[in-house]
C-alpha cells in the first residue's frame, strides 16, 4: 500500500482519478467486472473523460490502463526490454521463483523456446486420440441429467486433458480426484490475500502446491531412473533437456525445480482459461443458432467422410476451419483476460506522457475487441469477423509478442475436437438466462450455464 501510495503521487501528470483513499476504484471496477459487458464500461467511461492512457487504483495498487495498437506494440512486443510481467505477490509465491511467468530477457527466451517445442502443433497429434476419447466419454454422461452445469464439466475434463498431457496422470482413480482437489486449493489461493499463517486460503494454496510438487518429485526420478516412461511433455523435457546435477551448466538444460515450477505455471495459466473459452462457445452457439447449424455442417461433413468410427484423424482437425473462426469469436466477445499486466522496466513515453519505472501498466484488452471501429456491433457474435486476416495488434485472443500464448494449439485442439463430438451427437438449451460473470481474474459465466442436454 505504501508503495502504490508513493506511485500514486509520482502520477500526477497522468490524466485519471485514484478514488477513495485505500480502497480507490476497486469498488466500481469490481461491479464493473461481474456485469455482461464486463469491465467494457469501467474503461468506456473513463476513456471518454480522460482518453486511451488514464491512471487509476484498484485492489491496492496504482496503475495505467492502456488501450489501442500503439500501446499494444509497446507492451507486448516489449521491445527494447521496455516491460515485464507484473505478477501478483500471491502468484508469485505459489508459482515458484522459475516459472515462466517470473523469468524476463533472455531466460524468459530460452526457457520458452524449451517449453514451447513440445507445446507445437506437430507435437500436438499425439495426444488426439486421448482427447477424441474423453471429449466421448464426457458428453455421453451429460444425456439423462436435469442439469448440466457447463463449467464445472468442461473444467473437470480440460484439467483431466492437461495433466495427462504434461505428466500423463489418469484421467480417473484416486491419484486424479487427489490431484484435482490440490490443484482447487492452489487455484483459490491466486485470488487470496497473502497471509502464509495456517487456517488461510493462501496457506492451503502452498500446502497443496507442495503435494503437487512431491507428487511430481516421484514422478521425476522414476523417469529419470528409466522406469514408467511416456510420451508426454514431461518426457519430452527430461529426455532433451534435464539436468542431471545442480552443478551442470548448460543453457538449454532445467533443473527439477524448473520443471515442477514450468509444469505448475502451464497447469494454471493453462486450466481456467481453456474451461472458460469452452464454456463462453456452448454459450454462444446456443445463442446463435445460426451460426450452430453452419458449424454443424462442417462438423457432420467430417464425420459423414469417416465410414462410422468415432475416431478424428488429425487430417480431419485441419479441415476445421470455420471452427477456429468460431473459437477466435468466442475469445474475442468473451475476451477471457481482459487485461495484461506489465511493469515498466525504464522510463519511456506513450501517447505523450512520461510512464517510469517500476510503474504498473496494464494492457486493456476489452476495449481493443470492442473497439466498433475494429470490429463493428461488436457485441454480436459473428465469426465471419475472421474470414480475413486481420491487422496486428487487433485481436488479442491468445495475447502477442514475446508473451504470446504458448499453449494456444493444445487449447484448440481441445475444444475443436469437443465442439466436434458435442455439435454431431446432441442438442442442448439454457436452464437458467443469466449473462452475468463470474468476479475472478478469467472471465467465466456466474452462474455455470446450466444447460439439459438431449442426444440428436
Ligand atoms: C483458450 C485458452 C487460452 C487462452 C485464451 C490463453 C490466453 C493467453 C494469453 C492472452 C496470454 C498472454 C498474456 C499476456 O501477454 O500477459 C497467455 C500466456 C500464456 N499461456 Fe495461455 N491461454 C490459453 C490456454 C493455454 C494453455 C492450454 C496453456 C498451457 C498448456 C497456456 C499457457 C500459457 C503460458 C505459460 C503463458 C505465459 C507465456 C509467457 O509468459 O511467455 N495457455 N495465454
Amino acid at each position: 500500500l505504501l508503495r502504490s501510495w508513493v506511485t500514486s503521487r509520482a502520477m500526477g501528470g497522468i490524466p485519471g482519478s485514484m478514488g477513495w483513499p485505500i480502497i480507490g476504484e476497486s469498488l466500481s471496477f469490481i461491479s464493473e467486472f461481474s456485469s455482461p459487458h464486463g469491465i467494457y464500461n469501467f474503461m468506456k467511461k473513463r476513456q471518454l473523460r480522460y482518453g486511451k492512457v488514464f491512471k487509476s487504483s484498484i485492489l491496492g495498487r496504482s496503475t495505467v490502463f492502456m488501450t489501442g495498437t500503439e500501446a499494444s506494440k509497446i507492451l507486448l512486443s516489449g521491445k527494447d526490454g521496455m516491460v515485464s510481467l507484473n505478477l501478483f505477490y500471491a502468484g508469485k509465491q505459489l508459482m515458484g521463483p522459475t516459472s515462466l511467468l517470473q523469468t524476463t530477457g533472455e531466460a524468459h527466451k530460452q526457457l520458452r523456446r524449451l517449453i514451447a517445442e513440445p507445446l507445437s502443433i506437430d507435437s500436438m497429434k499425439k495426444y488426439l486420440q486421448f482427447i477424441n476419447n474423453l471429449a466421448i466419454d464426457t458428453l455421453d454422461q451429460w444425456t439423462g441429467r436435469k442439469a448440466i452445469y457447463v463449467h464445472d464439466e468442461v473444467s473437470t475434463f480440460t484439467l483431466k486433458v492437461i495433466s495427462n498431457i504434461l505428466m500423463s496422470l489418469e484421467p480417473c482413480g484416486e491419484e486424479q480426484e487427489q490431484f484435482r482437489a490440490n490443484f482447487k486449493l492452489i487455484s483459490a489461493a491466486f485470488a487470496s490475500l497473502p497471509l502464509c499463517i495456517p487456517g488461510t486460503c493462501f496457506y492451503r494454496g502452498i500446502k497443496a502446491r507442495d503435494r503437487i510438487y512431491s507428487l511430481l518429485d516421484g514422478i521425476i526420478t522414476q523417469r529419470k531412473e528409466g522406469s514408467n516412461i511416456q510420451l508426454d511433455f514431461l518426457q519430452s523435457l527430461i529426455k532433451k533437456h534435464s539436468k542431471e546435477t545442480a552443478t551442470e551448466n548448460g543453457e538449454d538444460k532445467l533443473t527439477d525445480t524448473q520443471l515442477k515450477d514450468n509444469i505448475l505455471t502451464l497447469l494454471i495459466a493453462g486450466h481456467d482459461t481453456t474451461t472458460a473459452a469452452l464454456t463462453w462457445l456452448i454459450k454462444f452457439l446456443e445463442e446463435n443458432p445460426t451460426i450452430l447449424g453452419k458449424l454443424r455442417e462442417e462438423h457432420i461433413k467430417i464425420q459423414e467422410g469417416r465410414n462410422g468410427s468415432s475416431t478424428l484423424s488429425w487430417p480431419e482437425v485441419s479441415k476445421m476451419t470455420y471452427t477456429s473462426k468460431v473459437i477466435n469469436e468466442t475469445l474475442r466477445k468473451a475476451t477471457i483476460l481482459p487485461w495484461y499486466s506489465r511493469k515498466a522496466a525504464q522510463d519511456f513515453e506513450i501517447n505523450g506522457y512520461k510512464i517510469k519505472k517500476g510503474w504498473s501498466l496494464n494492457l486493456d484488452v476489452v476495449s481493443i475487441h470492442h473497439d466498433q471501429k475494429l470490429f463493428p456491433d461488436s457485441q454480436k457474435f459473428d465469426p465471419s469477423r475472421f474470414d480475413e486476416p486481420l491487422p496486428p495488434y487487433n485481436f488479442l485472443g491468445f495475447g502477442s509478442g514475446q508473451r504470446m500464448c504458448p499453449g494456444n494449439n493444445l487449447a484448440k485442439l481441445e475444444i475443436s475436437v469437443f465442439i466436434h463430438h458435442l455439435v454431431c451427437k446432441y442438442r442442448w438449451r439454457h436452464l437458467e438466462r443469466d449473462d452475468s460473470v463470474q468476479a475472478t481474474l478469467v472471465r467465466m459465466p456466474k452462474n455455470k450455464y446450466p444447460i439439459i442436454v438431449e442426444k440428436l
